[in-house]
């Protein structure tokens, strides 16, 4: 595979995404709720569609899953591959209509997320990463810089620690007490992730509920920039049963 053709295609097809979802954020929109109680707009149904015709116009035949698509749960390929899409991130967000809402695509292989794309549309940027290639944001002027993580900060500096807007965790005080001096830094969506590769926070720890979808694209970014995405346990968070969408609690660190 040329990942380097393969990232502009996944890029293109976010950024198509992005601008559907824009088209229904400038306007009045309605808000039906899911089975799971979980907020679903025009802009999420749009954007799965675009991007899901999109991928399986590639030529690889590879395997879909996307959030707004569960009926079915893809078989990866002989590669072990399989496209991880969650079509808008931080719904909720999107509906309070603060901008931190993002399009995710991942590609996973044997179980690890191998290139990852996440656009904010809202805000005109965009995460680019792949196995090989590194990770780089795009700004809205289209200027790239290099993704690296920030190292550990030292003793007599607090760590930035990102968190949910949205979905605060019981356990998270105890968690933040053991870290030790820290600031707060609320953020919607795949963003926290991506602000860890950036260097502008430090550790992101999610205890509480995500999905594959929620993580998978995101992952790549962090890992491409030197960053760990690890369950309570150590382990990198791992993607190979599609059918198992829950993620175990998991930190992310910047710090190598
Ligand atoms: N009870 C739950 N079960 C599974 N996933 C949940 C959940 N509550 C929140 N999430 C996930 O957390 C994501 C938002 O996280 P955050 O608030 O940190 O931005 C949601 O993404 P969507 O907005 O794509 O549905 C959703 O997938
Ligand atoms: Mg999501």
């Amino acid at each position: 595979m040329d990942m380097t053709k393969l990232l502009e295609d996944v890029d293109r097809l976010a950024r198509d995404a992005g601008k559907a979802i824009m088209a229904v954020y400038r306007r009045e929109f309605n808000v039906e709720e899911k089975d799971d109680k979980s907020p679903l707009t025009e802009a999420d149904k749009a954007a799965h569609e675009i991007i899901v015709n999109g991928l399986n116009a590639l030529p690889m035949g590879i395997p879909v899953l996307s959030e707004e698509d569960i009926d079915a749960f893809p078989v990866p390929d002989a590669e072990g591959r399989y496209w991880l899409v969650d079509p808008l991130d931080g719904t909720k967000e999107f509906i309070k209509r603060n901008d931190e809402f993002t399009v995710n695509i991942a590609l996973i292989e044997q179980g690890k997320p191998v290139l990852g794309v996440v656009v904010a549309p809202a805000l005109g940027t965009a995460y680019l990463a792949a196995e090989g290639l590194g990770a780089v944001k795009v700004e809205k002027d289209g200027t790239r810089h290099t993704l690296q993580v920030a190292g550990r900060p030292d003793a007599t500096t607090p760590w930035r620690v990102v968190g949910s807007r949205s979905h605060p965790s019981p356990d998270l005080a105890d968690w933040l007490n053991k870290l030790g001096e820290h600031e707060m830094l609320p953020m919607g969506s795949s963003l926290k992730l991506c602000v860890i590769a950036e260097g502008k926070a430090d550790v992101y720890p999610r205890l509480g509920p995500t999905c594959l979808w929620d993580t998978g694209a995101a992952q790549a970014v962090v890992e491409q920039a030197g960053g760990r995405v690890e369950t309570l346990e150590g382990e990198p968070l791992g993607y190979a049963v599609p059918s198992e969408t829950l993620n175990p609690h998991f930190v992310v660190w910047g710090n190598g």
